[in-house]
């Protein structure tokens, strides 16, 4: 069951349009994160869904409900903002069931869901005392436990966790999880930061300018990247690009990559794909898929700066102004300076329309 639909959802601010034409469907009980780099889009469009922005143009549909003029008091969502709006002279206990004290639920059901938060966010040690000497860490899980409490069907999280310190943003990554699978909310969570979106998110819309790039899992987008744009932004690092061109041959189709040599397409529709495309192609693979081979077998580059980050090794390589990068585990030893050869792993090859950007797909 769709629990929410975008249709050819727009929103402009005087001559700007922020949204450009977003259509996008979320499932019952679906997580979906919408990621993009600052300025994309994506508090817009929950501002839409939240109901704190008209559309400019489209329609927004709860279930099969038009929430065209529904007040955001009504629409059944829960809120969670970037900055936490704790009320400070309250408890924990205060803060996480104001709504439902508000609401006048009954007080038995009050105390079980507060039992049951403060258990699932680790606040039970916290619960009577006062939210004005807590740290900022603390305010944040209050923050969600006050919205998770109203068990609202629609969670909307905004940039939660980027105040909140690295180890702790860890932390809540699963607790968020936790609260989903427990509640079997409908989550829409908005982030820049692509980790955030793979490791929690059913599905993630990348969103780039205003306008959305590609839906799907967390394995879809970083292994079969729709565009140029998704293919960068996915993956730490992301996915290396080369300009090449297609050069047809005895042994088949291969990329010129200029000074790194060519390389062969051995996938056949890949290779079809491949060439429709008239202004050349980008050549992707994705740092961690490469494999270090003898000299003549693969692309040639220097080693210009090794990065160690911890079990892993980032190696920058280099050459005539090409640059591209390699992830491979601390036992691969290279040094700044040497000359490497390398060879993506069988299937991990990906082309991308210089032109347009748009991948190149099998047929
Ligand atoms: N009320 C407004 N008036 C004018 N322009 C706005 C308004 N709200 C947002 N914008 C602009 O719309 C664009 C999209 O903003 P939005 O906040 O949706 O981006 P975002 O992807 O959430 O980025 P960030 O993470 O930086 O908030 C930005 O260029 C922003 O400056």
């Amino acid at each position: 069951m769709t629990a929410i639909r975008l249709e050819n959802l727009v929103k402009r601010f005087g001559g700007f349009t922020a949204l450009k034409s977003m259509d996008l469907s979320i499932g019952d009980g679906e997580f979906m994160a919408l990621l993009g780099p600052s300025g994309c889009g994506k508090s817009t469009t929950m501002n839409m869904i939240a109901g704190m922005e008209e559309p400019s143009e489209g329609r927004i549909l709860f279930g099969d409900r038009d929430m065209a003029g529904v007040a955001m008091g009504r629409r059944g969502v829960g809120f969670v903002f970037q900055n936490y709006a704790i009320f400070t002279h309250m408890t924990v206990r205060q803060n996480l069931d104001y709504g439902l004290r508000m609401a006048r639920s009954p007080k038995a059901e009050i105390a079980r869901r507060t039992a049951a938060i403060a258990d699932l966010l680790q606040l039970g040690d916290l619960l009577d005392r006062p939210a004005s000497g807590l740290s900022v860490n603390i305010l944040q899980r209050v923050a969600i436990g006050r919205s998770a409490m109203m068990e609202p069907a629609i969670f909307l999280l905004d940039e939660p966790l980027s105040n909140v310190d690295a180890a702790f943003r860890a932390v809540m990554r699963t607790e968020l999880k936790h609260i989903q699978r427990e509640f079997r909310q409908t989550m829409v969570y908005v982030t820049h930061d692509q980790l955030e979106a793979m490791t929690m998110a059913d599905r993630i819309a990348v969103m780039d300018h205003g306008v959305l790039q590609q839906v799907g899992t967390p394995l879809e987008v970083y292994n079969n990247p729709a565009n140029v744009f998704v293919a960068r932004f996915i993956g730490a690092p992301g996915m290396n690009l080369l300009a090449g061109v297609p050069v047809e041959g005895a042994e088949g189709l291969r990329i010129d990559l200029g000074a790194l040599g060519r390389s062969a397409v051995l996938d056949a529709p890949l290779a079809a794909a491949a060439r429709r495309a008239k202004g050349g192609v980008q050549f992707g693979f994705r740092p961690e898929q490469v494999d270090l081979v003898a000299a003549g077998a693969g692309l040639g580059m220097t080693v210009g700066f090794v990065e160690r980050i911890g079990a892993r090794t980032i190696v920058h390589l280099e050459r005539d102004g090409i640059t591209a990068k390699a992830v491979f585990d601390n036992d691969t030893r290279v040094l700044v300076g040497d000359l490497v050869h390398l060879a993506p792993h069988p299937g991990a090859l990906r082309l991308f329309d210089a032109a347009t950007g748009a991948a190149l797909r099998e047929v």
